[in-house]
């Protein structure tokens, strides 16, 4: 069992007065994935070292289990982090790195030696016990440090951007073990990545930071169906969601009706709430949600297509300054310079104010749970 609850918590670096984490609050379930996720100089590495004892927390409670924890050092809050320089020692054996803060707590060789070897047949590095970090991949290594975190039997792991050193191939491999690592230690993970499909693709909730601030807190798709404001529905999702300028044209119990400033009128079942015809919107379309329809609301010249193979992105320019990316199947034969028309999904689009929040959509049917 194991939660851990943020309540308003802040940091300021040397009684600077700006703040570098401003009030968070956050519930972390036992069993949890919460990955933090945020563009550099977020503050969520702070956020993790706080909650890791390793750096002072200005203000605010920080408990695990319902224990207020601000006053504990590191070593006495029942956690272990995993950092992005996997930092292991080059002169010992995998064995000896995995076993290593066992032997410093005077753990028994019996118990460590069961420790580690359960710790490796988790982690498949069996093979490599004897081998000196020099003689393992990227992978194996970061799999080593995750070890060394397993065989201290943590209450919570933290991991700090535990994948940006290994290439694409290995860090998709990774992310699939770190899940089933995951199920298989029924453990509370906190995870930080500034990469929006890896907190996609493992967490159960994501924290989005932006300045020091959660911008948002949700199951994966709730963000990506569901964005509160602006920011976090140009962070999640790939490629991003294409945002165009318009203004209300109409506004009733059905939705909102935009007018485009670079021409068409789009309909979008949302929540009405302040605006009122004339107002300034920015509407959020997925590229999902555009497909090519000569009856469509959007007219535009086709300027790049981008063949993935299984699916095309068509880059499709609307005015001479906004261009929308476009998702279609691979089959897709839309040549650059050719005129379309675009059609629109309206479940895949988003009203946000002038204030870059988001108008609620009325029904709720999208995909979440
Ligand atoms: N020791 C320090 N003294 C003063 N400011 C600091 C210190 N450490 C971090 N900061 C500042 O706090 C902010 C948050 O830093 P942090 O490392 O938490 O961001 P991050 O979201 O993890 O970024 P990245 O993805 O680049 O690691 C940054 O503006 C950084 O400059």
């Amino acid at each position: 069992m194991a939660t851990l609850t943020l309540r308003d918590i802040r940091k300021s670096y040397g009684g600077a007065a700006i703040e570098t984490i401003k009030g968070v609050n956050l519930e972390v379930l036992d069993r949890e994935f919460v990955v933090f996720v945020g563009p550099s100089g977020c503050g969520k590495s702070t956020l993790l070292r706080m909650i890791a004892g390793l750096e002072e927390i200005t203000s605010g409670d920080l408990m695990i289990d319902g224990r207020r924890v601000n006053d504990l050092g590191p070593a006495d809050r029942g956690l272990a982090m995993v950092f992005q320089s996997y930092a292991l020692y080059p002169h010992m054996t995998v064995r000896d790195n995995m076993g290593f803060a066992l032997r410093m707590a005077r753990v028994p060789k019996a118990e460590r030696d069961r420790k580690v070897a359960e710790a490796a047949r988790i982690l498949q590095l069996d093979p490599y016990l004897d081998r000196t970090p020099k003689a393992l991949s990227g992978g194996q290594r970061q799999r080593v440090a995750i070890g060394r975190a397993i065989v201290r039997n943590p209450k919570i792991f933290l991991f700090d951007e535990p994948l940006s050193n290994l290439d694409a191939a290995l860090r998709g491999q990774m992310r699939i073990e770190l899940a089933r690592l995951h199920e298989e230690l029924r453990a509370t993970m906190i995870y930080v990545t500034h990469d929006q499909i890896e907190a996609m693709t493992m967490a159960d909730k994501i924290v989005v930071l932006q300045a020091g601030v959660v911008e948002q807190v949700g199951s994966p798709l709730e963000l990506y169906h569901r964005p509160n404001n602006l920011f976090v529905a140009g962070f999640i999702g790939s490629p991003r969601m294409n945002f165009l300028q318009g203004s209300v044209m109409g506004a009733d119990s059905s939705g909102v009706a935009v007018d485009l400033a670079c021409g068409g009128r789009i309909a979008v079942p949302v929540e009405v709430g302040n605006l009122s015809p004339g107002a300034p919107v920015t509407l959020g379309l997925r590229p999902e949600a555009l497909r090519l329809d000569p009856a469509g609301p959007l007219a535009g010249e086709v300027l790049l297509a981008e063949r993935l193979g299984g699916l095309t992105l068509l880059h499709v320019r609307l005015s001479p300054t906004e261009t929308v990316i476009v998702q279609l199947d691979g089959n897709d034969m839309t040549r650059p310079h050719e005129a379309v028309r675009l059609g629109v999904d309206p479940a895949g689009c988003h009203v946000f104010g002038k204030d870059g929040q988001a108008h609620a959509h009325l029904r709720q049917h999208l995909l979440v749970a």
